[in-house]
């Protein structure tokens, strides 16, 4: 890792996403980097030297993507799913049993391939912070061989063995097993869990079991909720104080309520590391949506009622393969109301906020990333536009430009 400093300047629009600052937005801006760091941001005339400079002719600037939510780790196809369910087949938790076999069959080596493939096009796309869950293994010795891989290539990993009970199996035994010996074999290597609660997964009793052993063993929780139908994932996740609740497609009034509640007394601005009082964010994944043809997540109305949202992928080969935060991005935009300013602040602040690494020390120890500011890991994206506002304007376009991430060049 090179600690030398690099100027990034002549940015037409820096899109910080930072709320402390006097000016989120700047015109005609420089970022420079000290390794790993950004070290100072300000107006392009103002800039410091720097070892390397670079022009980013007036491109628009932003923070590389915090995708807070993938199912990276598996192998196999499921286009033929796809296929019946456009064709009018409703989707059902059941298919992630055909994942299941097919990851089980899959060498270290082959899942370690694809799993980097899969990484690699995100980070290609602009992704430069990425969360990835277990959840195709669905026993103590793949559930730990998934986990371990995956440590190996995101930034963070869930523990999601409460995906699906698998097939023989009793779901209360099954449950017993996830939070006990399964729990403890991926330990060493996630720093979160996670559990679907929902009908033809895990029940409210089972879901709150999984939450409550997960935070004995020192895990941050979050939830798969509300995605199917109305359901206690959102009620579960603000009790348990999880740090996000993911879908929610089927909201109550009481839903948004609960949720909004958990943020009362949240300053965005001041919400330095530690601080206290981050609320349960409602994490929205459009592409979800579009390819599983539910109700949209009602990400306008969660905003309005004051809940903090993220913007994540959801990539996986059941609901939603793609890993485009880009296509997140337009479609939260065009399809579910946000401006664009909201919709790029879900996709970067708000997942940092759901992996809770928004501000600071996270709990690895790592430096903040979602938004642009000095100390805060020097990730950052430009886009082939003058401005973010073409991210929904141009909507599937090869929008990406350059890309760093912690201070180095990961895409041309
Ligand atoms: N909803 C549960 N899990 C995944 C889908 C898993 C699958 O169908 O393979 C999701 O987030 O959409
Ligand atoms: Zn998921």
């Amino acid at each position: 890792m090179s600690s030398a400093s690099k100027l990034v300047t002549n940015i037409g629009e820096l899109s910080t996403q930072d709320l402390a600052a006097d000016t989120p937005v700047l015109r005609d801006a420089a970022v420079v980097f000290e390794g790993e760091r950004i070290s100072w941001i300000g107006p392009a005339r103002q800039a410091p030297a720097a070892d390397e400079v670079v022009d980013a002719g007036g491109r628009a600037g932003l923070p590389g993507w915090v995708d807070s939510h993938t199912h990276l780790v598996f192998a196999g196809d499921r286009s033929a799913e796809f296929d019946a369910r456009m064709a009018g087949q409703a989707y059902e938790a059941g298919g992630i049993a055909v994942t299941t076999e097919a990851t089980r069959a899959a060498s270290d080596y082959d899942l370690t391939r694809l799993l980097l493939a899969r990484a690699a096009e995100a980070a290609a796309g602009g992704t430069t912070y990425l969360e990835t869950k277990t959840g195709y293994g669905l026993s103590v010795e793949e559930e730990r061989r998934h986990a371990r891989i995956a440590s190996t290539v995101a930034d963070t990993v869930t523990f999601l063995g409460a995906h699906l009970v698998p097939d023989g199996a009793d779901a209360d035994e099954y449950t017993d097993l996830v939070c006990t010996d399964m729990l403890a074999a991926v330990r060493p290597y996630v720093q979160w869990a996670d559990v679907f609660c929902e009908q033809g997964a895990f029940t409210t009793d089972q879901s709150r079991r999984v939450l409550q052993a997960a935070r004995e063993a020192g895990l941050g929780l979050r939830v798969h909720g509300n995605q199917l139908g109305p359901g206690a994932g959102v009620q579960l996740a603000v009790e348990f104080g999880a740090a996000s609740v993911d879908h929610v497609n089927h909201l109550s009034d009481d839903d948004v309520a609960t949720l909004a509640d958990s943020w009362s007394g949240w300053d965005d601005a001041g919400a330095g590391a530690g601080a206290p009082g981050a609320g349960t964010v409602a994490t929205c994944l459009p592409a979800c949506d579009l390819s599983t043809r539910a109700p949209l997540a009602p990400a306008r109305r969660l905003l309005d009622a004051g809940v903090q949202v993220a913007l994540a992928s959801n990539c996986n080969p059941g609901t939603s393969y793609t890993s485009s935060m880009n296509f997140c991005v337009a479609t939260a935009v065009l399809q579910m109301g946000l401006t664009v300013q909201e919709a790029v602040r879900a996709a970067t602040y708000g997942g940092a906020l759901a992996l809770r690494v928004h501000a600071g020390e996270d709990r690895d120890g790592a430096r903040a990333v979602g938004s642009l500011a000095v100390g805060h890991r020097a990730d950052l994206q430009l886009l082939n536009a003058p401005s973010v506002a073409h991210l929904a304007y141009r909507p599937g376009m090869p929008l990406t430009g350059p890309v760093f991430r912690a201070g180095e060049l990961v895409r041309r």
